[in-house]
């Protein structure tokens, strides 16, 4: 006779730690079918490289196929399905044609079952621990600033005059422009907390807000203006830093790698654009490969999980447990160390 589901289901859950579910998580964000998920598979292990005890749960647009999102699942990702969000109608051109879906960021304020999550897109590699981050103050919205000199930025008007917040004294801002925009964030990596009035808040100003060139990220610094506080640079090294400001950047400190430069993208690198043959651009693209690459870093489901599964199961169709679990993020945690 098959063994009872709701026996075998409350032993399994006896091997759950008495704890809440985390609080904090990190979150990333995918679409498409194309090739970031590579980029989010070596955030995990990245992730994983540095020890941190949180999980990384990654925000999927429904395009993300079965196959990314399982070999996502196999590296201990938590796969979350998100709905698309859309600017209103607007004839915008934006920097990069795509930035059109990165709108859909915006749902990561959804995820309410954590108190706390930092957000890193997929083309940003950790590589040294950044968990105490989650310890900031709450009520802020914490990011790196960005910088103003790449011809992405070209139809800007700080652009035009020279102007960039990373050295503000060299061209200075002219005061008949009035005052100097105010601090900008690149919204590759920040600190937030997930909240459903903020979502709804964020959502109904977004449907009147015209769309512009960087797309959710000049939204998101509009909408948190004035709780934004700009954390060092180690923590999102946008790579044009290192030919634009490389007084700025001590390579030796920095903890977050943003590969998003023109022809930056470790997974589709072939060092022909713009800046791309510097030697520091080919170092930071091989250690990127290096973590993906590095099989210790694959996931590990625990032994007491593994055995326990394997004991407990023996002719049971768990799927539709696995699925509950997982969809609350229990699964994960049981695989990660206590958050502490
Ligand atoms: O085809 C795409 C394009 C973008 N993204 C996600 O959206 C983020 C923002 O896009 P991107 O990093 O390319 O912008 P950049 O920082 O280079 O301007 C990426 O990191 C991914 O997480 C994705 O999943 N699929
Ligand atoms: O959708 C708008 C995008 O805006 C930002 O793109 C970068 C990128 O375009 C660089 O090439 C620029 O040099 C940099 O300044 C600019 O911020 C974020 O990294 C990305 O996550 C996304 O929010
Ligand atoms: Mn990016």
């Amino acid at each position: 006779m098959a063994p009872n589901i709701s026996n075998t289901a409350a032993k399994i859950a006896s091997l759950v730690k008495p704890a809440s579910i985390p609080s904090r998580a990190y979150v990333t964000f995918l679409a498409g079918d194309g090739n970031y998920y590579k980029g989010a598979v070596g955030l995990a292990k990245g992730l994983r490289n540095v020890k941190s005890v949180y999980p990384l749960v990654v925000a999927v647009l429904s395009d993300v196929p079965e196959e990314h999102r399982q070999i996502l699942e196999s590296q201990g990702c938590i796969v979350r399905e998100i709905q698309p969000v859309y600017p209103p109608e607007n004839q915008t051109q934006f920097a990069m044609a795509y930035y059109v879906i990165n709108y859909s960021k915006l749902r990561i304020w959804e995820f309410v079952e954590y108190s706390k999550m930092i957000y890193l897109d997929s083309d940003i590699q950790v590589y040294d621990n950044i968990d105490h981050l989650f310890d900031l103050p709450g009520g802020h919205f914490y990011a790196v600033m960005d910088c103003f000199c790449e011809k992405t930025w070209s139809n800007t008007p700080q652009f035009k005059i020279g102007y960039c917040q990373q050295c503000p004294d060299k061209v200075k801002w002219p005061a008949e422009l009035g005052p100097p925009p105010s601090l900008y964030f690149n919204a590759g990596m920040f600190v937030f907390e997930p909240s459903l009035s903020t979502c709804d808040d964020l959502l109904k100003t977004l449907q009147v807000t015209p769309a512009t060139s960087f797309a959710e990220q000049d939204f998101l610094n509009m909408f948190f203006k004035d709780i934004y506080k700009p954390i060092p640079l180690v923590y999102n090294l946008v790579l044009a830093m290192l030919w634009r400001h490389p007084e700025n950047v001590d390579l030796d400190k920095v903890k977050v790698v943003h590969y998003c430069a023109a022809g930056s993208k470790p997974w589709r690198y072939t060092g022909k654009e713009e800046n791309m043959h510097r030697e520091d651009i080919k170092m930071l693209v091989k250690k990127w490969w290096d973590v993906y690459n590095d099989e210790s870093l694959n996931y590990k489901k625990p032994a007491a999980i593994a055995d326990g599964e394997a004991e407990l199961t023996k002719g049971v169709d768990l799927e539709p447990f696995r699925a509950a679990l997982s969809e609350a993020g229990v699964v994960h945690y049981l695989t990660a160390p206590s958050a502490a």
